[in-house]
């Protein structure tokens, strides 16, 4: 599996992946930005009469429901089904959908209306979808990760996607295949967004990568081995640094990181 996940980093690198993202405002700078270090080119295309011309060029498209405003939600169920038309990848990160209903109702309207490739959110947003019992301070998961390899692959089946579920430990299914990544460090939770911008490196592997759950791993590893290897260059963990630095360990990101690095178990 780590040779999987060397190869597709090479992959979106050599491939350079058009990735469409109708995101929150809070993020998006840094999204664009991962995108760009990952190897892929980022267009944050939202307005309704925009997005389903530019479906026909994008590898992926990213939807993320953190700020999502009345506009930008029509923009999404018409971009997720002229991508789902076209055949193009759709990642969906349900942001706050365990707190705020409207969120949870847009989410579920997408599942059901467009092909989703894969649904990524923390372990409560991801809970809270799949119906379990979650805890959540809005946009942060407060949840221990109890029953969450269960709801995940439980999601995964009923919406035929590929699930990811962050946290200390990440959850990535498809419904038959799981595996569970052990790269990572507190501090990316110090620095608001990490979450977001694990959803557009989905894409923008999922856009690349044929088996869409090697790409899905593959993006939350190289997120999780970034930030370790940015926590252990600094002498003393800064967030403001740490933000900064992030973007840099993912631009130098090789396949021998991944190699020696990576720590996965495949259940
Ligand atoms: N306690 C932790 N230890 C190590 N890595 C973590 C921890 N919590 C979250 N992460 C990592 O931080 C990133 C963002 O995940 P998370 O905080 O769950 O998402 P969100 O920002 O959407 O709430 C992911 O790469 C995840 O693996
Ligand atoms: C703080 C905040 N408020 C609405 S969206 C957002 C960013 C959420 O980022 P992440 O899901 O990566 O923590
Ligand atoms: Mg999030």
């Amino acid at each position: 599996m780590l040779n999987k996940i060397a190869s597709a980093l090479n992959t979106v690198r050599d491939k350079t992946p058009l990735v469409q993202a109708i995101t929150n405002y809070v993020t998006i700078n840094d999204c664009a930005n991962i995108l760009l270090c990952f190897g892929a080119s980022p267009a944050m295309c939202e307005v309704r009469s925009e997005v389903e011309e530019f479906a026909g060029f994008i590898s992926a498209l990213y939807i993320n429901l953190g700020t999502l405003t009345e506009e930008q939600k029509v923009a999404a169920v018409l971009a997720a089904k002229k991508a789902t038309e076209l055949q193009k990848p759709v990642v969906l990160d349900p942001v706050a959908c365990p707190v705020i209903t409207r969120k949870m109702d847009v989410s579920r309207e997408l599942l059901e209306n467009a092909k989703i490739t894969v649904v990524k959110g923390n372990i409560a947003e991801i809970k809270s979808l799949a119906g379990f019992k979650s805890m959540a301070r809005g946009v942060d998961s407060l949840d221990e990760g109890d029953d969450a390899v269960e709801a995940c692959v439980s999601l995964a089946k009923k919406y035929g996607t590929v699930v990811v579920a962050t946290g200390k430990t990440d959850i990535i299914t498809d419904g038959e295949r799981t595996c569970l990544i052990h790269n990572g460090t507190p501090m990316l939770r110090m620095v608001i967004g990490t979450g977001c911008m694990v959803g557009a490196l989905v894409a923008a592997a999922a856009g690349t990568v044929e088996d869409k759950w090697v790409a899905s791993a593959a993006a939350v590893m190289i997120m999780g081995l970034a930030g370790e290897m940015t926590a252990g260059s600094m002498v003393k963990e800064l967030p403001g640094t740490f933000r900064v630095r992030l973007f840099d360990y993912v631009y130098g990101m090789t396949a021998q990181d991944i190699l020696k690095g990576g720590r996965i178990e495949c259940l």
